[in-house]
């Protein structure tokens, strides 16, 4: 016991010491900061007095000049040095209200004494460069996520170093103190972890440093592969491990690496608030963020992209036409059909400018100028030569059509303000005035021709829709459309169902990306060779073909795809081939399969209960924290069902938690609003994925609820009516699977099949 107190007496003086040096540090920079911008301010106000604006002779003008330049050069250096300071505060202000989590004791080779390390938020080094404080990414500070006492190795940028590891203490400091500190010989004792995760959760996703399981530390670090696929248990901490994986990229590659070269794809708008802060914690920059859909409708301006709410309804995305657009071989028949295309069967249409009957470039003719260059020019190289001669015919269009009456109609009809718009400069003389006219014609004409030269530029003759459709006509041609069990009939009318979605401008999801690929190949438009880093979080809802779309987008980036194939709502059992078929993608010696199969965000008895839901569920790990069992109320009309979730709400909101009612879809969650307000109950819809989480209780459809947590859960209406084909088990794992802490469940009439789980694990009321 003695020595305990010891130790700890021991630890909060070193404590006191450490802090004590960070606040001198601040002071200094907070001294430094204030200095180098007065001087800037000076450097500014006195840039005149000492500059001599003076251009009478040569000499001193070049000393003017000269002059300017070094008192730019001086505020620049003092941009660094503000820049340079501004940083190192930002990490000592962290520091200061928690400097480190953790200590290690670790020998090398021989060394007869230990030596000791501190980790924390960030780096912190006295005045003669020695550490008091580690950065959690350093390459020693590994040995801390991931050994127990003894030898124990790490990668260092000289090769793998060993050390017999003799001591790992933990930390838990509050406002300078320390609260409690254990010492372990776990990997991360799951002492720490458990007060950890017994927090309350908040809108926000917060940082897993201090906590970082073994297994979560192996996709952090790994620097390795270009497919860096992880599969895990919902709430086993795939969403953590991305972001703490960025701050670790953005650490080890620093200099070299920065936020904008790394992408993030993720489930939903929402999704993307509740984690914005977690990066920023740990002291980097948001990395770029992006869902799929904004990704691909961005380049569709002019279509509607089938979205998240009407992909969730649309009951057809299943069928086998479904599943064979969404693969990897229909992937492969765009880019067959595009080299097919250098030979003819490109789709053109007519330019048009005035004449509402004769085109001004005829299709037949560009079709003509495209197919006129030889066999080795590549699609790309032929859309620019078209586009370049297309121009060229362009321009020598423009004095015939200055001579047009509609020019010198249009001169008339001009007002003397638009007309002297028109004019270079205001005294711009001309030697009569038919060279007058002539010159207002050309303006007018070029103008008036703008709208046909960017149609021209942005590749507008070709006729994409068309050419779209006539690659799914070719399809049964290039393939045995019966191994996908379609026959050739329906093929051809999907076809024509596709042809009338584009005449109301929509188009669907599993048509949007097939479309964007053979556009590219046809256009050559270039992808994106300065990504380095592409991330996709809830990989199970991606197809095959998405996936193999991002790769050709982003070609020289290493790939991080995380997702449980049991959460997959809009592939549902699709997605059991996606790994096969992505794995195709890239090189299998550099395709490193992680699983993760421990979840902690929820309670032992929830964990316990949701993975039965599963037809594999046995795999998955429950984590020991203690919580009540979950409630299965059953309610014979809605009005009794509504009665039952006022008292749920009560209950969880006595205690201060965050509800979440997570619904099947929209209609389900406007309905549960509507009664709770109709009962004076106040909660907030979530309808649409630009919203933002709000505390206080939520209604939420289940498609929205990705990827996020809540204290508690009460998933809406788990009647047989509402869940009862096999396909939607994973959509019930999903919700239920949502809840950290406390978890109901309501249904009117029968309950759902797939909730036939032992009753020892839930109680019923
Ligand atoms: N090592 C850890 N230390 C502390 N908390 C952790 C750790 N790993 C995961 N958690 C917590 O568990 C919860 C679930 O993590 P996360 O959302 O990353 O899981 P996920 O695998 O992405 O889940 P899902 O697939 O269900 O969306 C979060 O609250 C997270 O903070």
């Amino acid at each position: 016991m003695s020595k305990e107190i010891d130790d700890k007496k021991y630890e909060q003086e070193h404590l006191d010491h450490v802090m004590g040096m960070i606040k001198d540090r601040e002071k200094k920079l907070r001294k430094s900061i204030k200095t180098v911008e007065g001087e800037a301010r000076d450097l500014n106000s006195h840039f005149f007095d000492d500059v001599k604006l003076d251009y009478d002779g040569y000499s001193t003008s070049m000393e003017t000049a000269l002059s300017i330049h070094q008192q730019q050069q001086l505020l620049t250096e003092r941009e660094h040095d503000w820049q340079h300071s501004a940083k190192q505060l930002a990490t000592v202000e962290r520091l200061e209200k928690s400097p480190y989590f953790a200590r290690v004791d670790f020998k090398e080779n021989d060394a007869s004494e230990p030596e000791t390390i501190y980790i924390g938020l960030g780096s912190f080094a006295d005045e003669n460069d020695h550490f008091l404080i580690y950065d959690w990414r350093a390459p020693i500070s590994s040995i801390y996520y991931d050994g127990k006492l003894g030898k124990v190795s790490y990668n260092s940028p000289e090769g793998e170093i060993t050390v017999d590891m003799t001591k790992k203490r933990q930390f838990m400091i509050k406002d300078g103190k320390i609260v409690n500190m254990f010492d372990t010989n776990e990997s991360i004792g799951d002492q720490m972890l458990l007060e950890v995760l017994s927090e309350k959760s908040s809108t926000q996703m917060k940082s897993i440093v201090t906590t970082i399981q073994q297994e979560q530390n192996k996709i952090i670090r790994n620097t390795s592969a270009d497919l860096l696929f992880v599969q895990g248990a919902a709430g086993s901490g795939k969403t953590s491990a991305i972001l703490q994986r960025i701050a670790f990229l953005l650490y080890r590659y620093r200099g070299n690496l920065t936020s904008s070269d790394v992408i993030m794809f993720s489930p939903n708008q929402l999704f993307n608030d509740y984690i914005k802060n977690v990066l920023p914690e740990m002291g980097e920059q948001n990395m770029v963020q992006m869902t799929y859909w904004q990704f691909v409708s961005r380049r569709l301006p002019g279509m509607n992209v089938e979205n998240l709410f009407k992909q969730f309804e649309d009951k057809t995305a299943n069928s086998d036409i479904g599943a064979f657009k969404d693969s990897v071989n229909f992937f492969n028949l765009v880019t067959r059909y595009a080299k097919h295309l250098n030979k003819r069967g490109v789709v053109f249409k007519n330019i048009m400018f005035r004449d509402k009957k004769k085109p001004y470039f005829d299709k037949e003719k560009i079709r003509e100028i495209y197919y006129s260059y030889n066999q080795n020019y590549k699609l790309a190289n032929r859309i620019d030569a078209t586009r370049e001669e297309l121009i060229k015919m362009l321009n020598r269009k423009i004095a015939p059509e200055v001579r047009k009456k509609w020019v010198s109609q249009t001169i008339e009809s001009l007002s003397k303000e638009q007309l002297n718009a028109l004019y270079d400069r205001p005294d711009q003389e001309f030697d009569s005035e038919a060279d007058e006219e002539k010159f207002l014609g050309r303006k007018i004409v070029i103008k008036a021709l703008q709208p046909v030269f960017q149609k021209i530029r942005h590749n507008h003759f070709i006729n994409m829709r068309a050419q779209y459709l006539s690659f799914l006509r070719a399809v049964p041609k290039m393939t045995d459309l019966s191994k996908w069990n379609i026959s050739e009939d329906d093929w051809m009318k999907h076809v024509e169902e596709v042809k009338d979605s584009f005449r109301k401008h929509d188009i669907h999801m599993n048509d949007v990306s097939a479309y964007l690929y053979l556009y590219d190949l046809i256009t050559g438009r270039r992808t994106d060779f300065e990504m380095r880093y592409t991330f996709i979080d809830e990989i199970q809802d991606y197809t095959p073909f998405q996936l193999a779309y991002l790769k050709y987008n982003f070609p020289r980036a290493k790939f991080t795809m995380l997702g449980d194939l049991n959460q997959a709502i809009f592939t549902k059992d699709e997605s059991r081939s996606l790994l096969k078929q992505i794995s195709g993608l890239f090189d299998p010696e550099k395709t490193d399969v992680v699983q993760l199969t421990k979840s902690y965000r929820s309670t032992k008895q929830i964990t316990d209960f949701t993975k039965q839901i599963l037809r594999q569920g046995e795999k998955i790990e429950s984590f020991n924290r203690q919580g009540p069992k979950p409630v299965i109320w059953g309610r014979k009309t809605d009005e009794e069902a509504i009665v039952a979730l006022q008292e749920i709400l009560k209950a969880n909101d006595a205690k201060h938690f965050t509800t979440a009612i997570i619904t099947k879809d929209l209609a389900g969650a406007k309905f549960v609003h509507e009664q709770l307000a109709k009962h004076g109950q106040k909660a907030t819809l979530i309808a649409t994925a630009n919203q933002r989480l709000v505390p206080g209780d939520l209604v939420v459809p289940s498609y929205l609820a990705k990827g996020l947590e809540f204290d508690a859960v009460v998933m809406w209406d788990a009647s047989k009516e509402n869940y009862h084909a096999l396909d939607e088990t994973q959509l019930v794992y999903t919700i239920t699977s949502r809840a950290m802490y406390k978890l109901d469940i309501v249904y009117i009439g029968e309950k759902s099949p797939l909730l036939d789980i032992d009753p020892k694990t839930y109680d019923e009321k």
